[in-house]
């Protein structure tokens, strides 16, 4: 392995992306029939989602070895604290007003909201800078991406466009570019079993992103805190 880049490590799990990309919970938001249910379960676990992500990242800046890396973490950190959370509750807002129903969203971390942030914060206390910003990777690119693709085909003006207008906006497009420069240079100084390790998590990180459309998709909630349609 010559470079690690986030490029590289974005195409080195295409079927894995494939199926994320092709979801049928994003399928359906750009044809706007995605349940209200189904997006409302996502958004609760979303935020829930976003809080201990944001923890990963604080954790990752306490761990560095250099400021720079502090500083680093410290942005993408204030993205979701100042931006990412305040846009969900908002948008959670929107869609109870509009009246989906609780499918058991807010009753606590669903199984794979657990499993994901589980991952990123014992990758965060086990490694460093560098394990953390690849973990934190494939949820910045791949929300980049799926809004790119959904805008075009979108009807405008609908929930659902407001909640990709940010991922396509010049703001998070910067916020991505910086970061992924920021990996280049931190990923140049590992040596080729280091980098072996960091695709590997990369990828899990990766397949998590898929579970986690999974379980919105499916509204999959621990059975005793989930609520049954109808
Ligand atoms: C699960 C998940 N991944 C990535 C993002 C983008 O920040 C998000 N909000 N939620």
């Amino acid at each position: 392995m010559s470079e690690l880049t986030a490029e590289w490590l974005r195409k080195s799990c295409p079927q894995i992306w494939d199926s994320l990309h092709d979801h049928p919970f994003l399928r359906e938001m750009a044809t706007g029939t995605l349940s209200l249910d189904r997006f409302r379960f996502y958004l609760e676990q979303d935020t829930m989602y976003l809080r201990e992500y944001a923890k990963c990242m604080a954790l990752g800046a306490a761990r560095a070895a250099r400021v720079d890396e502090v500083a680093w973490l410290r942005d993408s950190l204030d993205n979701i604290v100042d931006n990412e959370l305040p846009r969900n509750e908002q948008l959670l807002q929107r869609v109870i007003d509009l009246g989906a129903a609780d499918r058991g969203g807010s009753r606590g971390m669903a199984p794979t909201t657990l499993a994901y942030t589980s991952f990123l914060t014992a990758t965060a206390y086990r490694g460093d800078a560098l394990d953390v910003m690849t973990v934190i990777l494939p949820c910045a690119i791949s929300y980049r991406e799926i809004a790119l693709e959904l805008v075009e085909v979108i009807a405008p003006d609908s929930l659902y466009t407001a909640w990709m207008e940010f991922f396509v906006g010049d703001f998070y497009g910067e916020r991505l570019r910086q970061m992924q420069a920021n990996f280049a240079e931190l990923a140049a100084r590992a040596d080729d079993s280091r980098r072996g390790f960091l695709r590997e998590q990369f990828a899990t990180a990766s397949r998590l992103e898929v579970a986690f459309w999974d379980m919105a998709y499916g509204c999959r909630q621990w059975p005793d805190l989930a609520v049954p349609v109808g």
